[in-house]
């Protein structure tokens, strides 16, 4: 029986540092590395990136979209990263952002989080602008097999507020209302829950408890402006839940493994110094 994902995370953090590396493989990446945007060029800069990275970062986090855009032969590459981080014993985080109502989030559940499906990591994120509720089979999925979601709440991207920050009709914010079902979900879990929330690192000052009981994957490092002070600055005490995520500014480093992994290391450094200090 695998163990809860929040309690696998837990370990790779303590072991590795807080850092996930996505695998993006933007088509002006493709470019930078000199390799043509087709599904070979795609299938070298993925299988490169994952392989050079997954020693060094406690999860990896490949973007469906750069691989979606190649049809079936992008998913099928998208499915070897999977295989590749799983050999390596480094864990997975599919970014779908995937969202619908609860029959047909089901099938999403199937497809990203039983290890029977080809394209099984050992989180997924999930959209839950159907309502929280609506993401109920992929957590009972996600129960079962010893996986983790991450619910979108606070995002990175500037258009995000008017919408996240809004009121509900009990006066909390959207955002908050997903927070607190994320503390419902892991309520009791040690020493991690699996369901956590994503916030970017490039959000301004909220006033949501942003401590889930569960990890908080922080995606906006590096390109998107973020930096470990902001880190700092958003996540106060609830610092240790993070796992910060850096795509671009990594793979920008590449096609050189040991840059890449150079890239990464620098990356954790700056992160390691704000742990340990709630
Ligand atoms: O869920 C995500 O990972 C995510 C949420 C968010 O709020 N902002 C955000 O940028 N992301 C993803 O994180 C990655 C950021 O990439 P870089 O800006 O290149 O580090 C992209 O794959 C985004 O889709």
């Amino acid at each position: 029986m695998t163990a809860p994902f929040g309690a696998r995370l837990h370990a790779a953090m303590a072991a590795r540092g807080p850092l996930c590396a996505g695998i993006d493989p933007h088509a002006a990446l493709l470019a930078e590395w000199g390799l043509p945007d087709t599904v070979s060029g795609l299938e070298r800069f993925a299988l490169t990136a994952t392989e050079a990275l997954a020693p060094h970062v406690a999860a990896l986090k490949p973007q469906s979209a750069f691989f979606e855009r190649f049809g079936s032969a992008g998913v099928a590459v998208l499915e070897r990263v999977l295989a590749t981080a799983r050999e390596a014993g480094t864990l997975s985080v599919l970014d779908v952002k995937r969202g619908d109502i609860g029959s047909t989030a089901q099938g999403y559940a199937d497809a990203y989080l039983d290890p029977a499906s080809p394209l099984a990591a050992d989180a997924m994120t999930a959209s839950p602008y159907l309502g929280v509720g609506s993401l109920g089979p992929v957590v009972e999925t996600a129960r079962r097999h010893g996986g983790g979601v991450f619910v979108l709440a606070l995002t990175s991207n500037p258009e995000a507020p008017l919408f996240q920050q809004a009121r509900t009709a009990e006066g909390t914010t959207v955002a908050g209302a997903v927070l607190d079902a994320l503390r419902g979900l892991n309520a009791g879990e040690q020493p991690l829950g699996s369901f956590g929330a994503v916030v970017g690192a490039t959000i301004g000052e909220t006033g949501e408890d942003l401590d889930v009981g569960g990890p908080l994957l922080v995606p906006g490092l590096g390109a998107q402006g973020g930096t470990p002070e902001d880190v700092r600055r958003i996540f106060g005490r609830s610092v240790e839940l993070v796992l910060a995520s850096s795509s671009r500014e990594i793979l920008r480093a590449g096609p050189d493994a040991g840059a890449l992994r150079d890239a990464a290391l620098r990356t954790a450094e700056g992160l390691a110094a704000l742990r340990g200090t709630r």
